[in-house]
């Protein structure tokens, strides 16, 4: 059974709005930041990791952003395009924005956190008046991305995007990704969230983001069924929470509900579980599989990702993750 029915051919398949950063991850792993010296830079950004992600799969991708006029902005824009991604909406700035870092820390495999560095950036200087409406209609999907709501003028970009997608029948996928960082107030981030999920059709995010959405809300038991069903109230078809290594669940407007749990995997760093995730579950959505089947997929993509360094440049190819769901079922690939 398919939940959500997603527009026929077009000329792409997959196009997200929102934040191109570089990561700086961290190259001396199991030891604090203090004591780290050298990184390795990638690409990054969360709907960016997604937007690779979804192209490594072999998806027709295109993203909607603004890059620094420096040479980092011009190492996301060559990456971009190396990776087979249309960039004809990805603007450069220019205003003096610099590009978002995150300098990345391992202290363990299961301790690992992100030093942001998002003052005057410039993927959250895009504006409305650079979105193009035909790149929109001509997608499939449309991703956004949490952050990209923390500030106008990306804000509004944002919105004018939902409207574009709403208007040319374009299926609304909505990455939560709340990084605290570029918001100035809990109540601010809330209300913003919420208007944006009011318009998506299927919506992903973690317990604690949900958490967050969920300020002026009564959910003292952190219910995922009732944080789902408040979405079927609007356009949503199906809802996903991820708890980590606990897997996670997805709930379907018509009333039935999905777990699945974790892949083993040989964990270097937690962070990028997310994005794989996202990518690998859309794309088995938009093979027609069932969710079980997508959200296995999307689990085996983010072990592939948190086994290696990085997250953009780890993305996995359909034969990957294919060859990964097998060597588990071999039981060849233990938890670390
Ligand atoms: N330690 C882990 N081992 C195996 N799979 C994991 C692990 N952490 C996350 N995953 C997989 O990645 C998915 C998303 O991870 P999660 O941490 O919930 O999201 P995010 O990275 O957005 O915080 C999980 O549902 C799970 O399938
Ligand atoms: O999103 C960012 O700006 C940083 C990412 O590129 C980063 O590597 C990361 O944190 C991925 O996040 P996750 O998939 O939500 O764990």
């Amino acid at each position: 059974m398919s939940y959500v029915s997603f527009p026929a051919s077009k000329r792409l398949d997959f196009t997200a709005i929102g934040r191109l950063c570089i990561d700086l991850n961290a190259n001396e792993i199991n030891r604090p930041m203090e004591e780290t010296m050298t990184f390795t830079k990638y690409v990054g950004g969360s709907p960016a990791n997604i937007t690779i992600g979804m192209s490594r799969l072999g998806m027709k991708t295109a993203f909607i952003g603004k890059i620094a006029n420096d040479q980092m902005g011009r190492f996301i824009h060559r990456y971009l395009e190396n990776n087979g991604i249309d960039t004809s909406n990805v603007v450069t700035d220019d205003t003096g924005a610099v590009t978002g870092l995150a300098f990345t820390e391992i202290k363990s495999p299961a301790d690992c956190s992100i030093l942001m560095y998002r003052d005057h950036v410039a993927d959250l200087k895009l504006k409305s008046r650079e979105v193009q409406e035909q790149l929109i209609a001509d997608s499939r999907v449309l991703l956004i991305s949490g952050t990209a709501l923390a500030q106008s003028p990306s804000r509004e970009a944002v919105f004018q995007a939902l409207t574009y997608a709403r208007r040319h029948g374009v299926v609304i996928v909505f990455d939560l990704d709340y990084r605290p960082y570029t918001w100035t107030s809990p109540e601010e981030t809330a209300v913003y969230y919420n208007l944006a999920a009011e318009k998506c059709d299927i919506i992903l995010g973690t317990r604690e983001e949900f958490d967050m959405m969920e300020t002026f809300d009564h959910n003292p038991e952190h219910s995922d069924q009732l944080t789902a069903q408040k979405w079927f109230d609007f356009t949503a078809k199906i809802v996903v929470i991820k708890h980590g290594k606990q897997g996670s669940i997805a709930y379907t407007r018509e009333g039935l509900s999905h777990r699945a749990a974790s892949y083993p995997a040989q964990v270097v760093k937690t962070f990028g579980a997310g994005d794989s995730y996202a990518a690998g579950f859309l794309y088995g959505l938009m093979q027609g599989w069932s969710i079980e089947r997508s959200m296995g997929y999307g689990s085996a993509a983010a072990c592939i990702v948190i086994s290696s360094h990085s997250c953009s440049d780890a993305m996995p190819t359909v034969d990957q993750v294919h060859d990964y769901i097998e060597r588990c079922n071999r039981g060849e690939i233990t938890m670390s």
